[in-house]
C-alpha cells in the first residue's frame, strides 16, 4: 500500500479508540497516518484519519482512530500510554471519544456478545498507571461522578436499538469494573465484583476516562461482551482464545453499530455535543494552585494541552 499523508489539516472533533480485536476500523478510507510526540511520550499507535461519508447528509467527515495496545497488540493494559493518547488525540481537533473495549461479563443476561453502554465504572487499578495531566506544580480536582458522557451515550443507545434483531443485543447501562490485569480475576474477586453491583469488567477504562475528562474530552465506552469472567459455574473460565474467537465473531456487528454511531455523530443536530462544549473551559474552575505559583515546567506542558487558555 502506497504511504499515507503525515500531516492532516481539516477538523478532526470524533475519534474511536480501538481495544483488543479492534486494531482498525475497516470499511473507511485511510487518507493520512500521524506520528505526534507528545510531553507525555508518544501515543500507543500512530493516529489513522480516516473520512467517513455521512449517510444522512452525504458529508465526508474525518475521524481519527487510534489503536489502544498499538499496532500488533503489543501494549499490555498497564503499559498503555493513556496520557499522550489523550494528548495527542486533543492536539488534532478531538472532543469526543468513543472508546471499544471487550469485557468480562458478570451478570446472566449480558451474555458473550452482547454490547453494554456503561454509565458508571469502579478503579480497581492499582496505581502504578499515570493517571492525571495535573502535576508537579499544578494542582487540579475535576468532576467524576459521572465518567462516562450522558449526551453521547444518549446517541449511542439509540444507534444500537436501531440495529436490534439484527444481531446486535444491547444493555443501556453497566457497572464496569477496571481491574489492573493483566491476569484475570480470581474467582473470589469475580464473585466480589457481582456482590458489589458491577455489570462488565475490563483492563483499560481507566485512566483514559479520567484523563480524557481533564482533557475536555466528551467519552463515552462501548463494550462488548466477551465471556463470564470466572464467576460462572457452568461455563468455562475466561481465556484470551475466548475473548478472541467472540471479538472475531462479532467483528461484523461491532463495525455496523460503529459506523452507525459516526452517522449519527456527524449529523448537524450533534455537532454542538461532539464539540464538547458542554465541558470546554470547564477545567480552569477545577485548579487549586494560583497561576502566580505554577512551575514553568508544568505550565510548559499544560500550555500544549490547552494551548491559549492561560
Ligand atoms: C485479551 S483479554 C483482556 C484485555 O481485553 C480488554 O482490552 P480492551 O479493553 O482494550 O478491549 C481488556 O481491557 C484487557 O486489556
Ligand atoms: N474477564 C475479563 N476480565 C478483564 N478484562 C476482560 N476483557 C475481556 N474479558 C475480560
Amino acid at each position: 500500500m502506497a504511504s499515507l499523508p503525515t500531516t492532516y489539516d481539516g477538523p478532526v472533533p470524533i475519534a474511536v479508540i480501538g481495544g483488543t480485536g479492534l486494531r482498525e476500523l475497516p470499511g473507511f478510507t485511510q487518507v493520512a497516518s500521524l506520528n505526534i510526540t507528545t510531553p507525555w511520550g508518544v501515543p500507543s499507535s500512530p493516529i489513522t484519519i480516516l473520512h467517513h461519508e455521512c449517510k444522512h447528509n452525504n458529508k465526508v467527515v474525518a475521524i481519527a482512530f487510534l489503536s489502544r495496545h498499538g499496532l500488533h497488540h503489543q501494549i499490555a493494559p498497564h503499559e498503555v500510554p493513556a496520557r499522550a493518547n489523550i494528548a495527542a488525540l486533543r492536539s488534532i481537533g478531538v472532543r469526543s471519544i468513543i472508546a471499544f473495549s471487550a469485557v468480562g461479563s458478570l451478570q446472566e443476561e449480558i451474555k458473550p456478545r452482547d454490547f453494554v453502554i456503561p454509565d458508571q465504572v469502579i478503579d480497581r487499578t492499582k496505581g502504578v498507571r499515570p493517571w492525571t495531566f495535573f502535576e508537579g506544580g499544578i494542582v487540579a480536582h475535576v468532576p467524576f461522578g459521572d465518567p462516562f458522557d450522558e449526551g453521547i451515550a444518549k446517541v449511542v443507545r439509540e444507534c444500537g436499538h436501531s440495529l436490534e434483531g439484527d444481531g446486535v443485543v444491547l444493555h443501556d447501562r453497566g457497572t464496569l469494573i477496571c481491574m489492573e490485569g493483566p491476569q484475570f480475576s480470581t474467582r473470589a474477586e469475580s464473585k466480589m465484583y457481582r456482590s458489589w453491583g458491577g455489570s462488565v469488567i475490563n483492563m483499560s477504562a481507566l485512566p483514559e476516562g479520567k484523563l480524557a475528562r481533564e482533557a475536555e474530552i466528551a467519552y463515552q465506552m462501548i463494550c462488548m461482551s466477551t465471556d463470564y469472567d470466572c464467576w460462572h459455574e457452568s461455563t468455562a473460565d475466561v481465556t484470551v482464545e475466548m475473548v478472541m474467537g467472540n471479538m472475531k465473531s462479532n467483528a461484523d456487528n461491532a463495525r455496523r453499530f460503529i459506523t452507525a454511531v459516526l452517522d449519527a455523530l456527524a449529523s448537524e443536530e450533534h455537532a454542538e455535543l461532539v464539540q464538547a462544549k458542554h465541558l470546554a473551559g470547564g477545567i480552569k474552575f477545577g485548579i487549586s494552585t494560583p497561576q502566580a505559583n505554577w512551575k514553568p515546567e508544568a505550565k510548559e506542558k499544560l500550555d500544549w494541552l490547552f494551548p491559549g487558555y492561560w
